[in-house]
């Protein structure tokens, strides 16, 4: 009979109707006595009414049934909210209060003495966009958004971030260490004096690796390797590298003119391609100048970072690495079709000079070759050289417009750039780019963005210019008497004049050799400062912006463009040189609106004063005592601000 309690009233109702209805069907039938009906139908009342009551209690104990195993439901979700180690909280998304929040966030916000507020939820918002941990207190949280219900749960990941930062700290470590000069500095001297510059170097290294608990170990004299884990690097890091100023000072001492370059990098698991990277930085802080760190991740995305870079290049006094380059140089043009030849972007005198000197060293190599110029980016003494050039000889002189060299540009050429090795200075990109074959010669330090197709390069940042470097390759080549004229010869030496300044800068005995050579091909010194002549006008702007100068620090002079007036790269180089011939400045600056809409700083300095490092920052480049860089979407007072921050930065970390 159970089933039956199952069933509505209604139905039962109705089932017992139909139950008296067959009932009185087979009583009349059967011929039965009327008061037997009566007694069936009072019957069938009495059982209709108590299946009634059934059905009604059933029901009613179901839903207390149902009502009980609710109020446990809820009551054990309440647990498991109170007690779970999530923090929700419900915040109202127009004011950001928080609106109710479970145990677990209360816990979290006592435990450091507050209750949660809008500010806190402002934060989560914030850090729940930017997907970065939360820290409250001292532990670590990450947070996840249900916008649609304004729900936030907050989840403990300080185990997760500690788990983290002790697998990053076990990245493998590995590092290269060259002497620079080494070859120069033991090149005259005694074997006991060799023996003791060597006593010193292992000495101070492995008092260095003892320091940190470094393993290194010593290949050859000049060269060292070191291993570690990135929980070590990171010390050496926080101490910004201080044992290249130590190594610089300690053999500044011994009278030995030792410094140290170091190539690092750091990464899992590929330990061959961790020390290929390793040393491809040792090599950029190398060619950079020495004295510094290059450290850069393994991994593709991963930038350089440079440490130190304090002193000046020095002189490599032989010029076996010239020699070298000219060799290899002349294989790789005899087996090209023919050469063009690139400098930066608006091309200069030493940029000229140099493309004149290569084309002159491909013609000795029985090569057709041509310098490639730009006429919308033509500066005013390049345009003057180039005037000259086309008088003299037979009209074509194979200085040929970017729009001709692209005409002219066969699969087989080959692109030599000169006085730059950044592709993105370079004098058009696209030209660039369409050569399968490169090659760089530069005296400026080496930087990321290097050319990735480059069959050779020659970079020396201690060179005066590009021009004395091609000079240097040139005379090389067995057929060096031939094939350069009297104008050739004096654009390679203005371009000298221009980058020393008239031999006052940067000079070292190759400059003067160089020099030397180029007046012996009969460089002419009038036919010299007819090109290089400052026009009239633009000698009134370099003036502008020196009357609009201060000494804003000890010995740093800053000149400012005039408020709405533009002015081109050579005005603010020339104001920049100009300020820092002033008595007791060491370093200047000008900072100009350039023709173009940016903000433009050109950077002089002397006397081991970094300019480059501190370009660099501001996202240029250049040399260690000539700089530059192009600031776009500030106006000058702005790029003023920062540049004053920086050099503060500079004077509180010495
Ligand atoms: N964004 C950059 N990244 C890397 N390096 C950069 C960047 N911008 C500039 N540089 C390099 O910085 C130095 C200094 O540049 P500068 O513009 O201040 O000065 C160069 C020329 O404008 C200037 N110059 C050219 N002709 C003359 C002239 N007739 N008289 C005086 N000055 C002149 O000289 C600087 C030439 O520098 P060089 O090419 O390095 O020899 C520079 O290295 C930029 O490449
Ligand atoms: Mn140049």
């Amino acid at each position: 009979m159970n089933f039956v309690r199952r069933f509505s009233p209604l139905t039962i109702v109705i089932i017992m109707i139909l139950v008296q209805v067959i009932e009185s069907l087979v009583l009349i039938f059967s011929d039965t006595r009327r008061s037997g009906l009566i007694y069936l139908l009072i019957l069938n009342v009495v059982i209709t009414l108590i299946l009634l009551s059934q059905t009604r209690n059933y029901q009613l104990r179901r839903q207390d049934f149902i009502r009980k195993i609710n109020d446990e439901a809820e009551n054990s979700l309440n647990a498991t909210l109170d007690n779970m180690p999530i923090g929700v909280i419900r915040f109202n998304n127009q004011s950001l209060e928080p609106e109710w929040f479970n145990p677990f966030v209360d816990m979290v916000f006592k435990g450091n003495d507050k209750i949660i507020n809008r500010d806190d939820i402002k934060l989560i918002l914030k850090n729940v966009n930017d997907d970065q941990y939360i820290n409250i207190g001292s532990q670590k949280y990450v947070a996840e958004l249900d916008s649609e219900k304004s729900l936030i749960y907050l989840i403990d990941a300080t185990k997760e971030v500690a788990f983290k930062s002790e697998f990053n700290d076990s990245r493998a470590v590995i590092g290269s260490i060259s002497v620079d000069n080494y070859d120069d500095a033991t090149d005259l001297i005694t074997d006991s004096e060799r023996t003791a510059i060597n006593n010193f170097i292992s000495t101070f290294l492995e008092s260095f690796a003892g320091k940190y608990g470094i393993y290194i170990r010593r290949i050859n004299s000049s060269r060292h390797y070191f291993f570690c884990d990135y929980r070590i690097l990171e010390k050496i890091i926080n101490d910004k590298f201080s044992v290249l100023n130590d190594f610089r000072k300690s053999s500044a001492e011994k009278n030995i003119p030792l410094t140290l370059s170091i190539g690092v990098s750091y990464g899992w698991n590929d330990f061959p391609a961790i020390g290929k990277v390793a040393m491809n930085n040792l090599e950029l802080a190398q060619v950079r100048g020495g004295d510094q760190v290059v450290l850069r991740e393994n991994t593709e995305q991963a930038r350089p970072v440079y440490f130190g870079g304090n002193s000046e290049s020095r002189t490599q006094k032989s010029r076996t690495r010239a020699r070298a380059i000219s060799t290899a140089l002349r294989t790789i043009i005899a087996e090209s079709d023919d050469v063009f030849i690139v400098g930066h972007k608006y091309t200069d005198m030493d940029a000229l000079g140099a493309g004149v000197a290569m084309k002159a060293f491909a013609n000795m190599c029985g090569k057709e070759a041509f310098v490639v110029y730009d006429p919308e980016q033509l500066l005013p003494d390049v345009g003057r050289a180039i005037d000259k050039m086309n008088e003299s000889s037979d009209g074509f002189t194979h200085i040929i417009r970017l729009e001709t060299a692209k005409n002219l540009k066969k699969t087989n050429s080959l692109l030599i750039m000169v006085d730059h090795s950044k592709t993105g200075q370079t004098l058009n990109f696209d030209f660039y780019n369409s050569f399968e074959k490169v090659v760089v010669i530069d005296h400026h330090r080496r930087d990321d963005d290097f050319p990735e197709q480059a069959l050779l390069s020659y970079i020396e940042s201690s060179a005066s210019s590009a021009s004395e470097l091609t000079v240097e390759i040139l005379q090389f080549h067995d057929n060096n008497r031939r094939k350069m004229s009297t104008i050739e010869a004096s654009i390679v030496l203005a371009g000298i004049e221009m980058d020393t300044k008239n031999f006052t800068k940067a000079t070292t005995e190759r400059t003067f050799e160089a020099a030397a050579y180029l007046r012996s091909r009969g460089a002419d010194n009038d036919l010299i400062k007819m090109i290089m002549a400052t026009d009239f006008e633009k000698y009134k702007k370099v003036n502008e912006i020196v009357l609009n100068s201060k000494v804003i620090l000890p010995h740093i002079a800053l000149g400012l463009g005039i408020e709405h007036q533009k002015y081109d790269n050579i005005t603010t180089a020339k104001a920049a040189d100009t300020m820092l011939e002033m008595a007791g400045i060491t370093a200047s600056f000008a900072v100009t609106q350039h023709i173009n809409g940016f903000i433009s700083i050109s950077a002089r300095s002397r006397n081991g004063f970094n300019v480059q490092t501190l370009m660099e920052k501001m996202g240029g480049g250049g040399h260690f005592n000539n700089a530059a860089t192009q600031i776009y979407e500030k106006n000058i007072e702005e790029v003023k601000k920062d540049l004053i921050e920086l050099l503060k930065e500079r004077e509180n970390e010495k």
